[in-house]
């Protein structure tokens, strides 16, 4: 017998095609509980796809997919919900559970209020969780989003984007929440980004997707030169500075708005253009 974990969530052979056009084929990705996955890739690569194919949205073209345990989904902070100031943060945590509370009977009601509670003591949202989700910050309101998610008590988390548009202090906070998450609850990871630098501590692996071909491994094997190179099929420069890392190149067809971010502690933009 193995002693390996069963995978939090296993892809085999996996292709996925939408209309004509081939997104990724041939992935094999076995998960581990407890690990943390950053998924990166250009616009269009099929990052998001991936995320909706585990959630059971989108069929596979091809292969098999199996998931281990309960999904979380961390979407990322859309500025749409500043419009809604009839909810309260409580309201959305609560919606991860039931969507909505009719019919639950009174001990359903308090086992589902003991759920929110605890899913928002765990992001620590107890100060706010019961003002207008509408007035709450975008760093406030991803905290509840990531409560939603772990209302479910789910054995992987599905991130999409969820640092977009937040400062630096609360991408720390959010990071650091998943981190603790991830440690204490073995709970897995997928994090789909285009900035790899603000979780590169806590990254296990690394899958990149460029048109249809994807690679799969560690920071230091997938995010070098010749990898990426060879993975967009024109001159991609990497180089660490001050432990981040710059990314330069790709073709036209490739070519990633200017992205940066910039580190209070350690000022170095991080261009890839
Ligand atoms: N339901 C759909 N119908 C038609 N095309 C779709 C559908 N879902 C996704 N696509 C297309 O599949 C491709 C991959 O989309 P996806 O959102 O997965 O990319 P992504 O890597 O997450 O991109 P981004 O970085 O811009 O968020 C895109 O070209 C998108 O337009």
């Amino acid at each position: 017998m193995s002693d390996q974990p069963t995978p939090a969530v296993e892809l085999t052979d996996a292709t996925l095609a939408i209309g004509d056009r081939l997104l990724w084929s041939d992935l094999d990705l076995k998960v581990t509980p407890g690990e943390f996955i950053a998924v990166l890739g250009p616009n269009g690569s099929g990052k998001t796809t991936l995320l909706r194919a585990i959630l059971g949205q989108v069929p596979l073209s091809g292969g098999t997919l199996s998931v281990h345990g309960r999904l979380g989904y961390v979407p990322q902070q859309h500025a749409d919900d500043a419009d809604t100031m009839a909810l309260r943060g409580r309201d959305l945590v609560g919606f991860g559970i039931d969507g909505s509370a009719w019919g639950i009977g009174l001990r359903g009601w308090r086992r589902r209020t003991q759920r929110v509670d605890a899913a928002v003591a765990e992001v620590g949202a107890q100060d706010f969780v019961d003002r207008p989700f509408g007035l709450l910050s975008g760093g406030e309101q991803q905290r509840l989003r990531m409560a939603q998610a772990l209302t479910n008590d789910p054995s992987v988390l599905l991130c999409d984007e969820p640092l977009a548009s937040l400062d630096l202090r609360n991408q720390r906070t959010v990071v650091d929440l998943l981190d603790t998450r991830r440690r204490t609850h073995d709970t897995a990871i997928l994090f789909v980004t285009h900035e790899i630098n603000p979780v590169l501590p806590f990254v296990d692996r690394v899958l990149y997707l460029v048109d249809g071909r994807f690679r799969i491994g560690t920071v230091a094997e997938v995010m070098n030169s010749a990898t990426l190179s060879e993975l967009y099929g024109s001159r991609v420069d990497v180089a660490e500075v001050a432990g981040r890392l710059v990314v330069l190149g790709g073709d036209g067809e490739h070519h990633h708005c200017a992205e940066h971010t910039y580190d209070d502690h350690d000022p170095t933009w991080v261009i890839t253009r």
